[in-house]
């Protein structure tokens, strides 16, 4: 193995077929960040930190564009759950459902999930006053966000693909960034919430040990 470090980049070149074997191995590391263990003058080690972007740990913004892994954090992920005895097959049927004040309305707006929740849901504006299981609520209140929180918190308890996606992010920033920023819950509020629950869920996972 050849070994020079010149403007701060330490080289190594493979000699033998063993050498050759392990570099091969190591492709699968490109660009994955390593850290340097060098305390002595006969030969350093390098342990593998992760890829770079969640070794800088970089925040992860939560859309439905995200990577497959993270997806099921989206609101727009179908990700069936029950709330109220009620079913829903997305939080963004949820949420799109309560600017609906026709039951039978909201009830087909629970079916939806992905674009079509949120292009149906989009197309009416929310209600500035709506009523949910009896009670009225005003719209883009903490008590609206409190439907969005008990919702997701019925999402990440009930549906397994989805909680791993979430405690999959370890304890990175998590954002919800888009185009157009939602006047009734917006991305800094939904990130709290996701990283509330995040917590909460990792709490009992240590418990539970
Ligand atoms: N624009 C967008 C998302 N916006 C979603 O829309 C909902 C708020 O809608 P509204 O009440 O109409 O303002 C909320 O669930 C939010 O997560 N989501 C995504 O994954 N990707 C996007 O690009």
């Amino acid at each position: 193995m050849k070994l020079s470090f010149r403007n701060n980049v330490v080289s190594l070149a493979a000699e033998t077929p063993e050498e050759r074997a392990i570099c091969a191995l190591l492709r699968a590391a490109d660009c994955h960040i390593f850290q340097l263990h060098a305390a002595t003058d006969r030969g350093m080690a390098f342990s593998e930190i992760g890829p770079e972007e969640d070794a800088r740990r970089a925040p992860l913004n939560i859309v439905q564009s995200i990577a497959p892994s993270f997806a099921p954090i989206s609101n727009l992920a179908h990700t069936p759950f029950e709330l109220g005895g009620q079913h829903y097959a997305s939080i963004e049927g949820f949420w799109q459902g309560l600017k609906r004040l026709d039951p039978v309305e909201r009830r087909a707006m629970a079916k939806l999930w992905g674009g079509e929740a949120k292009g149906r849901g989009g197309s009416v504006d929310q209600p500035t006053e709506f009523v949910y299981e009896g009670v009225s609520i005003t719209a883009g209140s903490p008590e609206h966000w409190a439907l969005m929180r008990n919702a997701c918190e019925a999402k990440f308890t009930q549906n397994s693909e989805a909680r791993e996606a979430l405690l999959a992010t370890g304890e990175r920033w998590l954002t919800h960034k888009v185009r157009r920023d939602s006047r009734t819950i917006p991305g800094v509020i939904m990130a709290d919430i996701w990283m509330r629950i995040r917590s909460k869920i990792q709490e009992e996972v240590v418990t539970l040990r």
